[in-house]
C-alpha cells in the first residue's frame, strides 16, 4: 500500500472504494493492521475505556492521546493517522490549536473533534494552521451524560435534519473527513451522498464511504456488553492478521456491516 493522504481518501470516495479504518493504540497493532490493508488508524479516546478501564472517555488527556499516537506512528509507514481530541481539549479555537499541536507533533496526520456547527471557527482555524480536521456526529461519546447513555441518535425526523445541518456546516468550515456514529442507516446514506468529503460510519449502516471499529471489538476481546454494530472477525479467522484482512475485505465488498449490525 502506498501512503494514504487526504487526497487519496477523497479519490477513494470518488471511485466508490470503501475506506477501512480501525483504532490502534500501539506500534505492534499499527504495523499488523497496516499490513492487513487498513487505510487509516484512529487513536481513539475509546482508549479510556478499552485500555484504562473507565466507564466513559471523559478522563482521557491530550498527553494520553499524544503518547499512543507516537506509539502508532512509530509502527506505521503508510496508514493515515487520525488522533482524537479529548473531552474539553478544544473548548476554544486557541485551546484546540494547542491540543492539536501536541497530537500532530506526536505523529498524527489529522485530528478528530466531536460536535456540530459550534465548532466551525475551530475547524477553520485548525485547517488554516495546517491541521486537517475530521468531524464526529451522531452518538458523540464525550456527551454521554447529556444523552443519558450511549444511545442511537437521529431517529426522529427533526433530530435527523439537525445532524444533516451540522454535517453541512462542518464541511463548509473545512473538515476533510466525517465520522457518523450510531445513527439510522438511511440518515448516514443521505449524508454520505450529499457531502463531497468521505464519511466513515460506525453503527451507521453500509452506505457510508467507509467503516471504523474499535480494535478490541473487531477481535472479540471486549467483555460484557458490546454494541450491536460490532463484529468479532477473529472468531472465523484464527489469527489477528487474517481477522483484520477479513474486516477490510468485508468493508470493501459491502458485506460488513450487515443489517444485524445496523439501525433501521
Ligand atoms: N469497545 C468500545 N467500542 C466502541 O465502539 C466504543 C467504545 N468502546 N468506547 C467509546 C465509544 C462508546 N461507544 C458506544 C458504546 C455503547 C453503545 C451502545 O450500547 N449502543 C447501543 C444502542 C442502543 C440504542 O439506542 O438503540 C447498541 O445496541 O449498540 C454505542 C457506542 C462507541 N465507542
Ligand atoms: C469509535 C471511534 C469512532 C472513536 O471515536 C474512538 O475510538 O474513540
Ligand atoms: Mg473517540
Amino acid at each position: 500500500m502506498s501512503k494514504i493522504t487526504t487526497a487519496r481518501l477523497q479519490a477513494m470516495k470518488q471511485a466508490g472504494q470503501k475506506i477501512a479504518m480501525i483504532t490502534a493504540y500501539d506500534a505492534t497493532f499499527a504495523t499488523l493492521f497496516e499490513q492487513a490493508g487498513v487505510h487509516s488508524i484512529l487513536i481513539g479516546d475509546s482508549l479510556g475505556m478499552v485500555l484504562q478501564g473507565e466507564a466513559s472517555t471523559l478522563k482521557v488527556s491530550v498527553d494520553d492521546i499524544a503518547y499512543h499516537t507516537r506509539c502508532v506512528a512509530n509502527g506505521s509507514k503508510n496508514a493515515f493517522i487520525v488522533a482524537d481530541m479529548p473531552f474539553m481539549s478544544y473548548s476554544t479555537p486557541e485551546q484546540a490549536c494547542a491540543s492539536a499541536a501536541a497530537l500532530m507533533r506526536a505523529g498524527a496526520h489529522m485530528v478528530k473533534l466531536e460536535g456540530g456547527d459550534w465548532l466551525a471557527d475551530t475547524v477553520a482555524q485548525l485547517t488554516r494552521q495546517g491541521v486537517p480536521v475530521c468531524g464526529h456526529l451522531g452518538l458523540t461519546p464525550q456527551s454521554v451524560h447529556v444523552f443519558g447513555g450511549f444511545k442511537l441518535q437521529g431517529r426522529e425526523a427533526e433530530q435527523a435534519e439537525q445532524i444533516k445541518r451540522h454535517a453541512r456546516a462542518l464541511e463548509a468550515a473545512g473538515i476533510q473527513l466525517l465520522v457518523l456514529e450510531c445513527v439510522p442507516s438511511q440518515l448516514a446514506a443521505d449524508i454520505s451522498r450529499e457531502l463531497r468529503i468521505p464519511v466513515i460510519g460506525i453503527g451507521a449502516g453500509p452506505d457510508t464511504d467507509g467503516q471504523v471499529l474499535v480494535m478490541q471489538d473487531a477481535l472479540g476481546l471486549t467483555s460484557g456488553y458490546v454494541p450491536k454494530f460490532t463484529k468479532n472477525f477473529l472468531a472465523e479467522s484464527g489469527n489477528v492478521r487474517a481477522a483484520i484482512e477479513t474486516y477490510v475485505a468485508e468493508v470493501a465488498e459491502g458485506r460488513f456491516p450487515g443489517p444485524e449490525h445496523s439501525f433501521n
